[in-house]
């Protein structure tokens, strides 16, 4: 008898400081293993705007609805921004899994400890950082996009976040220090790489 029971693929949870190399390492990854990987469609209260499709580029629902769904636990992490709110819901990870592929999200703090909750979700937790505070100001500089205020704010956070993960150091699967962005790339995919075979 075979066994019919479908192994969904776990998802793949990136933690760790603006700047620290998130994004440039998850484009490494999608690149390298096409079709494996998706992002969840977010929920969002903002109106789409020219071009941009419900479920697709976001789930759009009236601010109603998102209360609603934020009092039934549907969401494992929101954020408000410019009087719209944002979630990741459950449904939508599960969508993504249900495809086969592997669901990557990008989330705080708060979202991981969130997610982590959801057994059934079973994740890998990751926690992406730099070789020191120095070099995460330079690669914030160098990427150009923020202000100095914004600099500042970022740099605060993630002094926080880091004092977070000194006290709580079993929470995360794997913690990836991202100076070569080769090697950590390298470290990345190997969280995956069982992952990927049983996809296969
Ligand atoms: N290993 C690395 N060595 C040097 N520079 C890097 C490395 N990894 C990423 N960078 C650079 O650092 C900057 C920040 O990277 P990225 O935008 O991927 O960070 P992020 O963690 O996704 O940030 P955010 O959470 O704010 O979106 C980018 O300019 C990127 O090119």
């Amino acid at each position: 008898m075979h066994n019919l029971t479908k192994i969904l693929p776990r998802p793949l949870v990136l933690n760790g400081p603006s700047g620290c190399g998130k994004s440039t390492l998850v484009k490494i990854l999608m690149k390298e293993n096409p079709n494996r990987f998706s992002f969840s469609v977010s929920h969002t209260t903002r109106k789409p705007r020219k071009g941009e499709k419900d479920g697709i580029h976001y789930h759009y629902i009236s601010k109603e609805e998102f209360e609603q769904d934020l009092l039934d636990q549907k969401f494992i992490e929101t954020a408000e921004v410019h009087g719209n709110y944002y979630g990741t819901s459950i449904k939508s990870i599960q969508e993504v899994q249900e495809k086969m592929l592997i669901p990557i999200l990008d989330l705080n703090i708060d979202g991981a400890v969130s997610i982590k909750q959801i057994d059934y979700l079973n994740p890998h937790l990751v926690f992406i950082t730099t070789p020191s505070l120095k070099e995460l100001e330079r690669r914030l500089r160098g990427r150009g996009t923020e202000t100095e205020e914004q600099i500042q704010t970022r740099l605060k956070t993630t002094r926080d976040e880091l004092d977070w993960v000194k006290t709580h150091p079993n929470f995360y699967h794997h913690i990836i220090v991202n100076d070569d962005l080769k090697v950590a790339s390298k470290q990345l995919f190997d969280v995956v790489k069982k992952e990927l075979a049983n996809l296969k």
